[in-house]
């Protein structure tokens, strides 16, 4: 019942985490322009043997970031650049997974095709970047034709590859020569490899780095771990509780074990407890524990306790009659309810002439007992001698005859069975 519903817990708790992780814990890094942590610059071929010429126009409110481009001919790859600048530190775009942009171009193709614009991520590495000049910068490179796309185009950061142009001038150890999107200083926009000679445009109305704050990876190894853990925490509590459940049956079987050996009503032991403890007795000390005695002992008209004061009564009168005896017994003695008012001891270690003389003393006792109601309660007393093991029941036999003697000789004596 537990297992179903921690199982049912756990495929709630992934399903709503999944989902949550992806729609309802996604940041966003927005790049407008706007914000004082970034500088808007246009760049071009100029210093690399071109004569293009690119310039920023002045942005209304609420308008696009947008690059005017003059490219000129009589220069083997000329370009215009919009770039993006963090001079106050630069970004770890690691924990990000796509980029959107709201992005549109204008421009003549020497093909004809749509025009095309090429996003570089640049990232700063001390090995290659030296003193941080955009030439010496990692670009990494997606191209694509913005206008053919619905905005925002939506750019994974898997897609960005190290543009082999670049790799060409700047040979890294194999190491580095991988993306490498931690540390990006300058994100650029720039005109596609086939711009023509002519007025070209680049139009950035936004553009946003997203991504969720944990990781799609790190969160399913996080729930596989909630698993994990979940059912393991299952198996121990789960092998803690059967180990319960067997104590405690245990326990309520010697419990119940206990009870069917017990009297209830004067909470000695009943006739097959003194069985019981018989057999124990004989099991620990063997011989050692004869000679062995036994006392029979029988209520004198009990049967007339009940009828005048009532079973009520009677019950307290059984109840006070063990007390005492326990009472006035030896600790190593075994007292038992035999049945109805009549009751046992057996003696361990105790010749006949020794329990008789006991079974006197408990008479001269019973005389000077508190009974209920007030009442004089007097008890015949047989007790016979067991030698070894194999006399105790005809011990017990030869006792209970002799307390039948007693009670023919007028009651309130002790009788032994050699009498
Ligand atoms: N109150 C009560 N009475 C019990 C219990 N067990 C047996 N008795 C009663 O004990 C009485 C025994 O009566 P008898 O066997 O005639 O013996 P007695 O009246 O003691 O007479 P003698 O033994 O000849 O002296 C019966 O009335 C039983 O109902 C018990 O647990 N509680």
């Amino acid at each position: 019942m537990v297992l179903r519903w921690l199982l049912a817990l756990l495929i709630v708790a992934t399903g709503v985490g999944l989902y949550a992780n992806e729609h309802w814990t996604t940041r966003v890094l927005a790049l407008d322009g706007i914000e004082p942590a970034q500088r808007l610059q246009a760049a071009d071929d100029h210093g690399s043997g071109g004569s293009s010429e690119a310039r920023l126009l002045p942005r209304p409110a609420g308008g696009p970031i947008t690059l005017d481009c003059d490219i000129r001919p009589g220069f083997d790859w000329p370009f215009c650049e919009l770039q993006v600048e963090f001079p106050e530190g630069d970004l770890d775009l690691r924990s990000f997974s796509h980029l959107k942009l709201w992005l549109t171009v204008d421009g003549p193709t020497l093909d004809h095709s749509p025009p095309q614009v090429r996003v570089f991520l640049r990232s700063f590495h001390p090995q290659f970047s030296g003193n941080g000049a955009v030439v010496d910068l990692k670009p990494h490179e997606v191209i694509f034709a913005p206008n053919d796309q619905a905005q925002p185009v939506q750019l994974r950061l898997a897609q960005f590859m190290v543009s082999s142009w670049w790799a060409q001038s700047h040979p890294l150890p194999v190491p580095l020569m991988g993306p490498q999107l931690d540390r990006v200083r300058v994100i650029s926009f720039s005109t596609g490899g086939q711009a023509a000679p002519g007025r070209h445009q680049i139009r950035l109305e936004r553009a946003e780095f997203v991504g969720n704050w944990i990781a799609p990876e790190t969160f399913r190894l996080g729930l596989v771990g909630l698993w994990m853990v979940s059912l393991l925490a299952y198996l121990v509590w789960d092998g803690w509780m059967a180990r319960r459940r067997l104590q405690m049956s245990v326990q309520r079987s010697r419990r119940l074990a206990k009870m069917a050996l017990r009297d209830p009503l004067t909470r000695v032991a009943n006739r097959d407890g003194l069985q019981r403890a018989l057999e124990l007795l004989q099991q620990v000390q063997g011989e050692l524990g004869f000679p062995l005695s036994v006392v029979f002992l029988d209520a004198d008209h009990f049967k007339r306790i009940n009828d005048t004061y009532g079973h009520d009564v009677g019950d307290q009168v059984l109840v006070t009659l063990a007390q005492t005896l326990k009472r006035n017994l030896p600790r190593d003695d075994l007292l038992a309810r035999w049945g109805g008012e009549e009751f046992v001891i057996a003696m361990p270690q105790t010749p006949l002439a020794e329990a008789v003389a006991v079974a006197e003393r408990l008479r001269h006792v019973f005389a000077r007992t508190l009974w209920p109601a007030g009442l004089k309660v007097t008890a015949s007393w047989g007790v016979a001698q067991a030698s070894g093991p194999a006399e105790v029941e005809a011990a017990l036999r030869e006792a209970d005859q002799a307390m039948y003697r007693a009670k023919a000789a007028g009651r309130d004596r002790v009788i032994s069975g050699s009498a």
